[in-house]
Protein backbone atom coordinates (compact mmCIF):
# COMPACT_ATOMS: atom_id res chain seq x y z
CA UNK A 1 0.00 0.00 0.00
CA UNK A 2 0.99 3.55 -1.33
CA UNK A 3 0.98 6.10 1.25
CA UNK A 4 2.37 9.51 1.61
CA UNK A 5 4.12 10.49 5.21
CA UNK A 6 2.96 14.19 3.91
CA UNK A 7 -0.25 13.22 3.27
CA UNK A 8 -1.00 11.23 6.27
CA UNK A 9 0.36 14.19 8.70
CA UNK A 10 -2.03 16.18 6.21
CA UNK A 11 -4.83 14.22 6.70
CA UNK A 12 -4.74 14.95 10.51
CA UNK A 13 -3.33 18.62 10.48
CA UNK A 14 0.12 17.72 11.15
CA UNK A 15 1.71 18.95 7.61
CA UNK A 16 3.85 21.28 9.29
CA UNK A 17 6.00 19.11 11.42
CA UNK A 18 6.78 17.40 7.78
CA UNK A 19 10.30 18.38 7.67
CA UNK A 20 11.21 17.89 11.26
CA UNK A 21 9.76 14.16 11.05
CA UNK A 22 11.77 13.41 7.72
CA UNK A 23 15.19 14.91 9.51
CA UNK A 24 14.90 12.10 12.34
CA UNK A 25 14.71 9.74 9.47
CA UNK A 26 10.86 9.02 9.15
CA UNK A 27 10.10 9.50 5.25
CA UNK A 28 7.13 7.13 4.93
CA UNK A 29 3.96 6.45 6.21
CA UNK A 30 5.15 3.43 7.12
CA UNK A 31 7.41 4.46 9.95
CA UNK A 32 4.80 6.02 11.84
CA UNK A 33 3.87 2.81 12.79
CA UNK A 34 7.29 2.62 14.97
CA UNK A 35 6.92 5.75 16.99
CA UNK A 36 6.03 5.82 21.12
CA UNK A 37 4.69 8.85 22.87
CA UNK A 38 8.15 8.94 24.10
CA UNK A 39 9.41 10.49 20.76
CA UNK A 40 6.63 13.27 20.16
CA UNK A 41 8.97 15.91 22.03
CA UNK A 42 11.83 14.98 19.31
CA UNK A 43 9.27 15.30 16.78
CA UNK A 44 7.99 18.82 17.92
CA UNK A 45 4.43 17.34 18.84
CA UNK A 46 3.97 18.82 21.81
CA UNK A 47 0.41 20.33 22.72
CA UNK A 48 -2.02 17.74 23.65
CA UNK A 49 -4.16 18.45 20.01
CA UNK A 50 -1.40 17.39 18.38
CA UNK A 51 -0.50 14.12 20.70
CA UNK A 52 -3.64 13.34 20.14
CA UNK A 53 -3.60 13.46 16.46
CA UNK A 54 -0.43 11.74 16.00
CA UNK A 55 -1.42 9.35 18.54
CA UNK A 56 -4.54 8.30 16.44
CA UNK A 57 -2.36 8.24 13.66
CA UNK A 58 0.13 5.71 14.47
CA UNK A 59 -2.77 3.58 15.82
CA UNK A 60 -4.27 4.04 12.15
CA UNK A 61 -0.82 3.12 10.63
CA UNK A 62 -0.26 0.33 12.67
CA UNK A 63 -4.05 -0.86 12.00
CA UNK A 64 -3.28 -0.71 8.03
CA UNK A 65 -0.14 -2.66 8.92
CA UNK A 66 1.80 -0.89 6.29
CA UNK A 67 4.77 -2.78 4.79
CA UNK A 68 7.38 -1.10 7.27
CA UNK A 69 10.78 -3.77 7.10
CA UNK A 70 10.37 -4.33 3.40
CA UNK A 71 9.86 -0.36 2.91
CA UNK A 72 13.43 1.25 1.36
CA UNK A 73 15.95 2.97 2.47
CA UNK A 74 15.07 5.92 4.62
CA UNK A 75 15.66 8.71 2.14
CA UNK A 76 13.36 11.55 2.78
CA UNK A 77 13.43 13.06 -0.56
CA UNK A 78 12.92 9.30 -1.97
CA UNK A 79 9.31 8.69 0.52
CA UNK A 80 7.11 11.99 -0.74
CA UNK A 81 7.93 12.31 -4.75
CA UNK A 82 8.18 16.28 -5.20
CA UNK A 83 8.32 17.31 -1.80
CA UNK A 84 11.55 18.30 -0.84
CA UNK A 85 12.92 20.65 1.89
CA UNK A 86 15.50 22.39 0.19
CA UNK A 87 17.75 24.09 2.18
CA UNK A 88 18.58 26.20 -0.64
CA UNK A 89 15.85 26.83 -3.31
CA UNK A 90 14.45 29.58 -5.59
CA UNK A 91 11.74 30.75 -7.13
CA UNK A 92 10.51 32.98 -10.01
CA UNK A 93 8.81 36.38 -8.70
CA UNK A 94 7.44 39.20 -10.44
CA UNK A 95 8.64 41.93 -8.03
CA UNK A 96 5.09 42.19 -6.40
CA UNK A 97 4.50 38.57 -5.78
CA UNK A 98 7.95 38.87 -3.28
CA UNK A 99 5.39 39.00 -0.18
CA UNK A 100 3.60 35.33 -1.37
CA UNK A 101 6.65 33.42 -1.66
CA UNK A 102 7.71 34.67 2.03
CA UNK A 103 4.48 33.64 3.93
CA UNK A 104 3.16 30.68 1.59
CA UNK A 105 6.45 28.84 2.24
CA UNK A 106 5.52 25.69 3.86
CA UNK A 107 2.33 25.08 1.61
CA UNK A 108 4.57 25.76 -1.53
CA UNK A 109 6.81 23.14 -1.07
CA UNK A 110 6.26 20.82 -3.65
CA UNK A 111 6.48 23.66 -6.08
CA UNK A 112 10.16 24.12 -5.15
CA UNK A 113 12.54 23.30 -6.85
CA UNK A 114 15.99 22.50 -4.67
CA UNK A 115 19.28 24.32 -5.93
CA UNK A 116 21.82 25.16 -3.75
CA UNK A 117 24.26 27.06 -6.28
CA UNK A 118 27.41 24.81 -4.71
CA UNK A 119 26.77 26.42 -1.33
CA UNK A 120 26.78 24.28 1.64
CA UNK A 121 23.49 23.00 2.70
CA UNK A 122 22.34 23.75 6.52
CA UNK A 123 20.46 20.69 8.31
CA UNK A 124 17.93 20.90 10.95
CA UNK A 125 19.12 20.20 14.40
CA UNK A 126 20.02 17.00 15.58
CA UNK A 127 17.10 15.64 17.33
CA UNK A 128 19.14 15.13 20.51
CA UNK A 129 19.21 18.45 21.49
CA UNK A 130 17.38 19.22 24.79
CA UNK A 131 17.96 22.86 25.54
CA UNK A 132 20.91 24.76 24.23
CA UNK A 133 22.49 24.94 27.34
CA UNK A 134 22.85 20.92 27.92
CA UNK A 135 24.95 20.99 25.22
CA UNK A 136 28.91 21.78 25.41
CA UNK A 137 28.65 23.78 22.44
CA UNK A 138 25.22 25.70 20.80
CA UNK A 139 25.12 27.46 18.45
CA UNK A 140 22.13 30.35 18.10
CA UNK A 141 21.33 33.03 15.90
CA UNK A 142 19.70 36.39 16.54
CA UNK A 143 18.27 38.44 14.06
CA UNK A 144 17.80 42.26 15.37
CA UNK A 145 15.14 44.47 14.29
CA UNK A 146 15.55 46.87 10.84
CA UNK A 147 16.69 50.16 12.38
CA UNK A 148 14.80 53.30 11.88
CA UNK A 149 17.58 54.49 9.39
CA UNK A 150 17.35 51.40 7.38
CA UNK A 151 13.53 51.62 7.44
CA UNK A 152 13.91 55.20 6.28
CA UNK A 153 16.58 54.33 3.54
CA UNK A 154 13.53 51.90 2.42
CA UNK A 155 15.23 48.69 3.05
CA UNK A 156 13.20 45.13 2.92
CA UNK A 157 13.87 42.90 5.55
CA UNK A 158 15.19 39.68 3.79
CA UNK A 159 15.15 37.23 7.00
CA UNK A 160 12.11 35.50 8.14
CA UNK A 161 12.41 33.04 11.71
CA UNK A 162 9.75 30.55 10.69
CA UNK A 163 10.56 28.22 13.81
CA UNK A 164 12.70 28.15 16.88
CA UNK A 165 15.46 26.76 14.98
CA UNK A 166 15.12 27.66 11.64
CA UNK A 167 16.36 31.26 9.56
CA UNK A 168 15.62 31.94 6.17
CA UNK A 169 17.69 34.44 4.06
CA UNK A 170 15.81 35.11 0.74
CA UNK A 171 18.39 36.54 -1.48
CA UNK A 172 17.26 38.82 -4.70
CA UNK A 173 18.99 37.88 -7.56
CA UNK A 174 19.21 38.33 -10.84
CA UNK A 175 19.22 35.61 -13.60
CA UNK A 176 21.25 35.97 -17.15
CA UNK A 177 18.59 36.36 -19.04
CA UNK A 178 17.67 39.50 -16.06
CA UNK A 179 14.83 37.47 -15.07
CA UNK A 180 14.58 38.64 -11.11
CA UNK A 181 14.08 35.38 -8.55
CA UNK A 182 14.63 35.28 -4.40
CA UNK A 183 17.37 32.47 -3.70
CA UNK A 184 16.29 30.88 -0.30
CA UNK A 185 19.00 29.71 2.25
CA UNK A 186 17.52 27.91 5.30
CA UNK A 187 19.77 27.68 8.06
CA UNK A 188 19.03 25.88 11.09
CA UNK A 189 20.61 26.56 14.39
CA UNK A 190 20.52 25.50 18.21
CA UNK A 191 17.78 28.28 18.94
CA UNK A 192 17.23 31.45 16.22
CA UNK A 193 15.80 34.33 18.27
CA UNK A 194 13.58 36.81 15.95
CA UNK A 195 13.33 40.65 16.28
CA UNK A 196 10.57 40.31 19.13
CA UNK A 197 13.29 38.19 21.25
CA UNK A 198 14.63 40.19 24.10
CA UNK A 199 17.55 40.29 25.94
CA UNK A 200 16.00 38.78 28.84
CA UNK A 201 14.83 35.86 26.42
CA UNK A 202 18.34 35.61 25.03
CA UNK A 203 20.00 34.89 27.95
CA UNK A 204 17.62 32.66 29.34
CA UNK A 205 18.21 30.20 26.60
CA UNK A 206 21.80 31.30 26.01
CA UNK A 207 24.22 32.28 28.67
CA UNK A 208 22.35 31.34 31.62
CA UNK A 209 23.32 27.03 31.10
CA UNK A 210 26.75 28.75 31.05
CA UNK A 211 26.49 30.80 34.16
CA UNK A 212 25.11 27.60 35.83
CA UNK A 213 28.02 25.42 34.81
CA UNK A 214 30.70 28.38 35.90
CA UNK A 215 28.68 28.40 39.44
CA UNK A 216 29.47 24.67 39.46
CA UNK A 217 33.00 25.24 39.22
CA UNK A 218 33.19 24.66 35.33
CA UNK A 219 34.20 26.84 32.44
CA UNK A 220 32.26 28.86 30.33
CA UNK A 221 32.40 31.04 26.78
CA UNK A 222 29.80 32.77 25.52
CA UNK A 223 30.95 34.38 22.03
CA UNK A 224 28.98 36.86 19.86
CA UNK A 225 29.22 37.23 16.50
CA UNK A 226 28.05 38.93 13.44
CA UNK A 227 29.06 42.12 11.04
CA UNK A 228 29.30 45.38 12.42
CA UNK A 229 25.93 46.87 13.03
CA UNK A 230 24.28 43.59 13.73
CA UNK A 231 23.71 43.34 17.49
CA UNK A 232 26.37 42.22 19.05
CA UNK A 233 26.77 44.93 21.68
CA UNK A 234 22.80 45.06 21.82
CA UNK A 235 23.10 41.28 22.84
CA UNK A 236 26.74 41.44 25.30
CA UNK A 237 25.76 45.07 26.89
CA UNK A 238 22.47 46.14 25.95
CA UNK A 239 21.04 49.18 27.46
CA UNK A 240 20.54 50.53 31.56
CA UNK A 241 16.54 49.46 30.68
CA UNK A 242 17.31 46.19 28.23
CA UNK A 243 20.45 45.08 30.16
CA UNK A 244 22.43 42.32 28.12
CA UNK A 245 24.26 39.18 28.75
CA UNK A 246 27.38 40.32 30.92
CA UNK A 247 24.30 42.60 33.33
CA UNK A 248 21.96 39.56 33.43
CA UNK A 249 24.75 37.15 33.57
CA UNK A 250 26.18 38.97 37.17
CA UNK A 251 22.73 39.30 38.30
CA UNK A 252 22.48 35.44 38.63
CA UNK A 253 25.72 35.06 39.59
CA UNK A 254 24.96 37.15 43.18
CA UNK A 255 21.61 35.97 43.02
CA UNK A 256 23.23 32.66 43.48
CA UNK A 257 26.00 33.23 45.55
CA UNK A 258 23.44 35.75 48.40
CA UNK A 259 22.06 32.56 49.16
CA UNK A 260 24.69 29.88 49.14
CA UNK A 261 28.21 30.31 50.18
CA UNK A 262 27.37 31.97 53.45
CA UNK A 263 30.34 30.82 55.53
CA UNK A 264 33.04 30.67 53.01
CA UNK A 265 31.66 33.63 50.21
CA UNK A 266 33.04 33.63 46.82
CA UNK A 267 34.43 36.97 45.24
CA UNK A 268 33.82 37.96 41.66
CA UNK A 269 36.49 39.20 39.44
CA UNK A 270 36.23 40.96 36.35
CA UNK A 271 39.37 41.74 33.64
CA UNK A 272 38.19 43.33 30.35
CA UNK A 273 40.89 43.65 27.40
CA UNK A 274 40.42 43.86 23.57
CA UNK A 275 42.58 41.85 21.17
CA UNK A 276 43.22 44.44 18.21
CA UNK A 277 45.99 43.27 15.05
CA UNK A 278 47.22 40.82 16.99
CA UNK A 279 47.99 42.58 20.46
CA UNK A 280 46.58 42.76 23.59
CA UNK A 281 45.26 45.74 24.88
CA UNK A 282 43.78 45.85 28.62
CA UNK A 283 40.64 48.39 28.75
CA UNK A 284 40.94 48.99 32.09
CA UNK A 285 44.53 49.84 32.96
CA UNK A 286 44.44 52.71 29.91
CA UNK A 287 44.99 50.47 26.90
CA UNK A 288 48.14 48.93 28.70
CA UNK A 289 49.63 46.95 25.71
CA UNK A 290 49.79 43.13 27.39
CA UNK A 291 51.24 39.87 26.55
CA UNK A 292 50.09 36.38 26.44
CA UNK A 293 52.59 33.71 28.11
CA UNK A 294 52.61 30.01 28.49
CA UNK A 295 54.15 28.80 31.51
CA UNK A 296 55.41 25.28 31.66
CA UNK A 297 52.28 23.32 32.54
CA UNK A 298 51.56 24.63 29.08
CA UNK A 299 49.04 27.39 30.92
CA UNK A 300 48.54 30.62 29.50
CA UNK A 301 48.91 33.89 31.61
CA UNK A 302 47.66 37.22 30.48
CA UNK A 303 50.51 38.76 32.20
CA UNK A 304 49.85 42.10 34.00
CA UNK A 305 46.03 41.96 33.32
CA UNK A 306 43.84 44.06 35.41
CA UNK A 307 41.75 42.47 37.29
CA UNK A 308 38.77 44.39 39.46
CA UNK A 309 36.53 42.85 42.14
CA UNK A 310 33.21 43.71 41.71
CA UNK A 311 30.35 43.68 44.86
CA UNK A 312 27.15 44.28 42.77
CA UNK A 313 25.78 44.55 38.59
CA UNK A 314 26.07 48.30 39.00
CA UNK A 315 29.40 47.96 39.73
CA UNK A 316 30.12 45.89 37.15
CA UNK A 317 28.19 48.03 34.80
CA UNK A 318 30.47 50.58 35.99
CA UNK A 319 33.77 48.97 35.09
CA UNK A 320 32.83 47.66 31.59
CA UNK A 321 31.01 51.00 30.62
CA UNK A 322 34.91 52.62 31.73
CA UNK A 323 36.24 49.90 29.73
CA UNK A 324 34.56 50.11 26.37
CA UNK A 325 35.03 54.10 26.58
CA UNK A 326 38.66 53.32 26.30
CA UNK A 327 37.74 50.82 23.42
CA UNK A 328 36.19 52.63 21.17
CA UNK A 329 38.21 56.23 21.53
CA UNK A 330 41.36 54.35 21.79
CA UNK A 331 41.31 52.41 18.50
CA UNK A 332 39.40 54.89 15.97
CA UNK A 333 37.31 57.47 18.20
CA UNK A 334 34.10 55.85 16.10
CA UNK A 335 32.07 53.10 16.76
CA UNK A 336 32.26 51.06 13.44
CA UNK A 337 35.72 50.46 14.30
CA UNK A 338 35.27 49.09 17.69
CA UNK A 339 34.14 45.97 15.64
CA UNK A 340 37.32 45.18 14.55
CA UNK A 341 39.12 44.50 17.66
CA UNK A 342 37.77 41.72 19.81
CA UNK A 343 36.61 42.04 23.24
CA UNK A 344 36.72 39.75 26.22
CA UNK A 345 35.41 40.00 29.24
CA UNK A 346 35.95 37.29 31.95
CA UNK A 347 34.20 36.99 35.25
CA UNK A 348 35.98 34.83 37.12
CA UNK A 349 34.76 33.31 41.04
CA UNK A 350 37.36 33.57 43.33
CA UNK A 351 37.47 31.64 47.35
CA UNK A 352 39.39 33.86 50.26
CA UNK A 353 42.57 31.88 49.05
CA UNK A 354 42.27 33.26 45.31
CA UNK A 355 41.86 30.15 44.08
CA UNK A 356 39.52 30.20 40.85
CA UNK A 357 36.07 28.58 41.43
CA UNK A 358 34.41 29.29 38.23
CA UNK A 359 35.60 31.13 35.43
CA UNK A 360 33.20 32.80 31.91
CA UNK A 361 34.18 34.62 29.14
CA UNK A 362 32.02 37.20 27.26
CA UNK A 363 33.62 37.78 23.61
CA UNK A 364 32.16 40.46 21.64
CA UNK A 365 34.04 39.05 18.38
CA UNK A 366 35.30 41.61 15.81
CA UNK A 367 32.92 42.42 12.69
CA UNK A 368 32.75 39.91 10.78
CA UNK A 369 32.54 41.96 7.32
CA UNK A 370 35.05 42.58 5.21
CA UNK A 371 37.39 44.97 5.90
CA UNK A 372 37.24 45.95 2.01
CA UNK A 373 33.72 46.91 2.73
CA UNK A 374 34.76 49.97 4.20
CA UNK A 375 38.05 51.18 3.34
CA UNK A 376 41.09 49.58 1.16
CA UNK A 377 43.68 50.65 2.62
CA UNK A 378 46.69 48.84 4.03
CA UNK A 379 45.74 49.10 7.76
CA UNK A 380 42.13 47.70 7.26
CA UNK A 381 43.82 44.59 4.62
CA UNK A 382 45.71 44.27 8.34
CA UNK A 383 42.87 43.98 10.06
CA UNK A 384 40.38 41.88 7.62
CA UNK A 385 43.32 39.69 7.37
CA UNK A 386 43.90 39.23 11.23
CA UNK A 387 40.27 38.47 11.96
CA UNK A 388 39.92 36.07 9.41
CA UNK A 389 42.77 34.52 10.79
CA UNK A 390 41.51 34.20 14.04
CA UNK A 391 37.80 33.37 13.73
CA UNK A 392 39.11 30.23 11.24
CA UNK A 393 41.17 29.29 14.01
CA UNK A 394 38.48 29.85 16.43
CA UNK A 395 36.28 27.27 14.43
CA UNK A 396 38.99 25.21 14.39
CA UNK A 397 39.74 25.04 17.96
CA UNK A 398 35.92 24.73 18.49
CA UNK A 399 35.95 21.47 16.23
CA UNK A 400 38.66 20.00 18.79
CA UNK A 401 37.14 20.61 21.60
CA UNK A 402 34.16 19.21 19.94
CA UNK A 403 36.10 15.78 18.34
CA UNK A 404 38.84 15.67 21.16
CA UNK A 405 41.78 16.17 18.72
CA UNK A 406 45.25 15.50 19.89
CA UNK A 407 46.23 18.77 18.11
CA UNK A 408 44.65 22.13 18.75
CA UNK A 409 45.65 25.14 16.82
CA UNK A 410 45.26 27.67 19.47
CA UNK A 411 48.48 29.26 18.52
CA UNK A 412 47.25 30.13 14.95
CA UNK A 413 46.10 33.30 16.88
CA UNK A 414 46.08 35.65 19.84
CA UNK A 415 42.30 34.72 20.57
CA UNK A 416 42.40 31.24 20.63
CA UNK A 417 46.34 31.07 22.41
CA UNK A 418 44.13 33.50 25.63
CA UNK A 419 40.87 31.32 24.95
CA UNK A 420 43.01 28.15 25.11
CA UNK A 421 42.09 27.10 28.73
CA UNK A 422 38.24 27.31 27.24
CA UNK A 423 38.71 24.71 24.68
CA UNK A 424 39.69 21.92 26.81
CA UNK A 425 38.14 20.11 29.80
CA UNK A 426 34.54 20.71 31.14
CA UNK A 427 34.06 23.86 29.52
CA UNK A 428 30.84 25.10 27.66
CA UNK A 429 30.50 27.39 24.52
CA UNK A 430 28.02 29.34 22.89
CA UNK A 431 28.00 31.34 20.15
CA UNK A 432 25.19 33.50 19.22
CA UNK A 433 25.05 34.76 15.29
CA UNK A 434 23.66 38.16 15.25
CA UNK A 435 22.12 38.94 11.83
CA UNK A 436 20.89 41.97 10.08
CA UNK A 437 18.13 41.96 8.19
CA UNK A 438 17.94 44.76 5.82
CA UNK A 439 18.32 43.41 2.14
CA UNK A 440 21.55 45.48 1.86
CA UNK A 441 23.35 43.12 4.43
CA UNK A 442 22.84 40.71 2.71
CA UNK A 443 26.07 39.14 1.61
CA UNK A 444 27.05 39.86 5.08
CA UNK A 445 24.04 38.01 6.86
CA UNK A 446 24.62 35.02 4.52
CA UNK A 447 28.59 35.01 5.19
CA UNK A 448 27.84 35.20 9.00
CA UNK A 449 25.54 32.15 8.75
CA UNK A 450 27.23 30.10 6.69
CA UNK A 451 30.61 30.42 9.13
CA UNK A 452 28.20 29.67 12.35
CA UNK A 453 26.70 26.93 9.88
CA UNK A 454 30.17 25.98 9.89
CA UNK A 455 30.46 25.64 13.47
CA UNK A 456 27.41 23.91 13.82
CA UNK A 457 28.13 21.29 11.47
CA UNK A 458 32.14 20.94 13.01
CA UNK A 459 29.95 20.17 16.27
CA UNK A 460 27.14 17.74 14.52
CA UNK A 461 29.60 16.08 12.42
CA UNK A 462 28.67 13.00 14.38
CA UNK A 463 25.04 13.80 14.35
CA UNK A 464 21.62 12.74 12.63
CA UNK A 465 21.50 14.75 8.95
CA UNK A 466 22.18 11.05 7.68
CA UNK A 467 18.95 9.92 8.66
CA UNK A 468 16.97 12.85 6.48
CA UNK A 469 19.15 12.07 2.97
CA UNK A 470 18.59 8.51 3.27
CA UNK A 471 22.48 7.59 3.65
CA UNK A 472 21.72 5.32 6.88
CA UNK A 473 20.93 2.34 7.70
CA UNK A 474 19.38 3.03 10.81
CA UNK A 475 15.24 2.40 10.74
CA UNK A 476 13.81 5.93 12.06
CA UNK A 477 13.09 3.43 15.40
CA UNK A 478 16.63 3.09 16.15
CA UNK A 479 17.81 6.91 14.93
CA UNK A 480 15.47 7.98 17.77
CA UNK A 481 16.96 5.30 20.42
CA UNK A 482 20.32 6.63 18.90
CA UNK A 483 18.96 10.66 19.70
CA UNK A 484 18.15 9.59 23.28
CA UNK A 485 21.34 7.40 23.72
CA UNK A 486 23.57 10.72 22.66
CA UNK A 487 21.38 13.13 24.67
CA UNK A 488 21.92 10.91 27.74
CA UNK A 489 25.20 10.11 26.62
CA UNK A 490 26.20 14.53 26.37
CA UNK A 491 24.32 15.01 29.93
CA UNK A 492 26.25 12.48 31.62
CA UNK A 493 30.25 12.69 29.86
CA UNK A 494 32.48 14.97 28.27
CA UNK A 495 31.82 15.18 24.81
CA UNK A 496 35.31 13.68 24.37
CA UNK A 497 34.01 11.11 25.42
CA UNK A 498 31.82 10.23 23.03
CA UNK A 499 32.71 8.22 19.70
CA UNK A 500 29.55 9.74 17.75
CA UNK A 501 30.68 8.13 14.64
CA UNK A 502 29.83 4.94 15.99
CA UNK A 503 26.20 6.19 17.27
CA UNK A 504 25.20 8.27 14.60
CA UNK A 505 25.11 7.84 10.71
CA UNK A 506 27.60 9.76 8.82
CA UNK A 507 26.96 13.02 7.16
CA UNK A 508 25.33 13.26 3.59
CA UNK A 509 27.55 13.59 0.20
CA UNK A 510 26.42 17.00 -0.57
CA UNK A 511 27.17 18.92 2.87
CA UNK A 512 30.09 20.41 0.63
CA UNK A 513 32.07 23.12 2.39
CA UNK A 514 31.18 26.58 -0.15
N1 LIG B 1 17.64 43.01 19.11
C1 LIG B 1 17.63 44.33 18.90
N2 LIG B 1 16.50 45.06 19.14
C2 LIG B 1 16.47 46.39 18.94
N3 LIG B 1 17.53 47.10 18.48
C3 LIG B 1 18.67 46.45 18.23
C4 LIG B 1 18.78 45.04 18.44
N4 LIG B 1 20.03 44.66 18.09
C5 LIG B 1 20.66 45.77 17.72
N5 LIG B 1 19.86 46.85 17.80
C6 LIG B 1 20.21 48.22 17.44
O1 LIG B 1 20.97 48.18 16.23
C7 LIG B 1 22.06 49.06 16.27
C8 LIG B 1 23.40 48.34 16.06
O2 LIG B 1 23.56 47.37 17.10
P1 LIG B 1 24.94 47.14 17.87
O3 LIG B 1 25.64 48.42 18.15
O4 LIG B 1 24.63 46.28 19.01
O5 LIG B 1 25.73 46.36 16.74
P2 LIG B 1 27.20 45.73 16.85
O6 LIG B 1 27.14 44.44 16.14
O7 LIG B 1 27.67 45.69 18.25
O8 LIG B 1 28.03 46.78 16.03
P3 LIG B 1 29.62 47.11 16.16
O9 LIG B 1 30.32 45.83 15.88
O10 LIG B 1 29.84 48.13 15.11
O11 LIG B 1 29.88 47.63 17.55
C9 LIG B 1 21.99 49.77 17.62
O12 LIG B 1 21.31 50.98 17.44
C10 LIG B 1 21.16 48.83 18.47
O13 LIG B 1 20.46 49.51 19.49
Amino acid sequence: MSLSLYECLRAVGLQRHYARFTSVGICRAAHLSALTMEDYPILGICCMEDRTQLFNLVQMVKTLDLEYENSEEYGADSGDEGYTAADSSFSYVGGEDQEDVYNDENERGAAETGYNYGLPLSSPPAPNKTRPGAQQISVCVRKRPLTRTECRRGETDVLTTPSEECVIIHESKEAVDLTQYILKHRFYFDQVFGEESSNEEVYQRTAYPLVQHMLNGGKATCFAYGQTGAGKTHTMLGSPVRPGLYALAVRDIFAHLSTTHMNSPLLVYVSFFEIYCGQLYDLLDHRKRLFAREDGLKVVHIVGLRDVRVDSVSSLMEVISQGTEVRTQGVSGVNPLSSRSHALLQIQLRDANQQIAGRMWFVDLAGSERASDTKEDRQSRMEGAEINQSLLALKECIRSLDQEQSHTPFRQSKLTQVLKDSFVGDSMTCMIANISPGHLATENTLNTLRYADRVKELKGQGGLRGGRRGKTNHSPKQTLTVAASLTALWMSHPVSELQQNDLSPQPVDNQTAS
